[in-house]
């Protein structure tokens, strides 16, 4: 059997009992190590709680070793664990996939997702729209495909919640170009990068989807002891620190509710200010 067990978004005693329990008695446990990292748990942690070897599993060996992780897992229970919940990233669908292909039985154990403990910065999830993932531009690949989702989400009032990149494991090119093979340290985008970036595709695209002005959400290290939101325009979280990662932002939809905003105003620097920046954008698509 094949368990993909989610693991929260935190701690290490964020997993539920049921997937302590399996966790405990399987052959081997794999932990997916690229889409996402606890907040305030690594690999030796994690080792520490469950009394057992973990065995970090890179983009490289999920997508393609998987064949490794499902070794004999027809008579073998196996373990993967994903940090938030196990679909929360759609790579784990390919797994189910092979698994299944495989003749192995697969079970989930879900656990709380970043696409859903969002919700404690106010905004209602039943009005969130298509999730969109923000990745590093580069001197010459900046693509913007998000740009399209953002505006089907904002012409029909909805939120968007915006994942943001991380690199794990990125090998170092010019190292490689002398033959030698050095991985990068790890990157994750910032609150201020993704802003920023999506500030310079509406100044290309220039459709409005957004604007500076547009009120958004910034997430740090949600479920974490350091939790935070900060509620300001797109422009001013591109000049925010929001310190250590992880980070998410949410960008309002062009319909916010009254006790989302009450909500929202908490995290506010400049109340006024963003009250006037959300009735502002409400405009922006009623004239559409
Ligand atoms: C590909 S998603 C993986 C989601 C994960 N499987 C889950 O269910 O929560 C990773 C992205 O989600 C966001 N994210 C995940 N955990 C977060 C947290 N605790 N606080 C803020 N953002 C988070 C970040 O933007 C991060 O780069």
């Amino acid at each position: 059997m094949l368990y993909l067990i989610g693991l929260g978004l935190s701690h290490a005693t964020d997993i539920t009992v049921r997937g302590l329990e399996v966790v405990k008695r399987c052959k081997r446990v794999y932990l997916e190590a690229y889409t996402s990292i606890l907040m305030a748990a690594d690999k030796e942690s994690l080792e520490e709680f469950y009394g057992r070897e973990v065995i970090l599993a890179d983009r490289e060996l999920v997508e393609s070793g998987s064949d490794q992780i499902l070794d004999n897992a027809q008579d073998d229970d196996i373990a993967f664990l994903v940090v938030g919940d196990v679909f929360g990233a759609t790579t784990h669908t390919d797994l189910v996939i092979r698994a299944r292909e495989l003749g192995i039985k697969v079970e989930a154990i879900h656990n709380a997702s970043v696409m859903n403990a969002v919700g404690a910065c106010g905004l209602q999830l039943y009005t969130f729209g298509q999730a969109v993932s923000i990745v590093f531009f580069t001197d010459n690949w900046r693509p913007d495909s998000f740009y399209h989702k953002i505006m089907e989400n904002r012409k029909i009032g909805l939120h968007t919640l915006l994942l943001l990149d991380i690199k794990v494991k990125e090998p170092n090119f010019d190292e490689l170009m002398k033959g030698r093979l050095v991985y990068e340290p790890p990157r994750y985008m910032s609150v201020a990068t993704c802003c920023q970036q999506l500030l310079e595709v509406e100044d290309k695209r220039k459709e409005r989807a957004y604007t500076p002005q547009t009120p958004c959400v910034a997430v740090s290290r949600l479920g974490s002891p350091t939790q935070s939101f900060k509620a300001a325009t797109l422009e001013e979280l591109a000049e925010y620190d929001a310190g250590e990662p992880l980070h998410s932002v949410v960008m309002l939809g062009s319909q916010v509710h009254e006790l989302e905003l009450e909500y929202l105003l908490e995290f506010a620097d400049n109340k006024d200010a963003y009250r006037a920046a959300v009735a502002a954008d409400q405009e922006l698509f009623t004239k559409k």
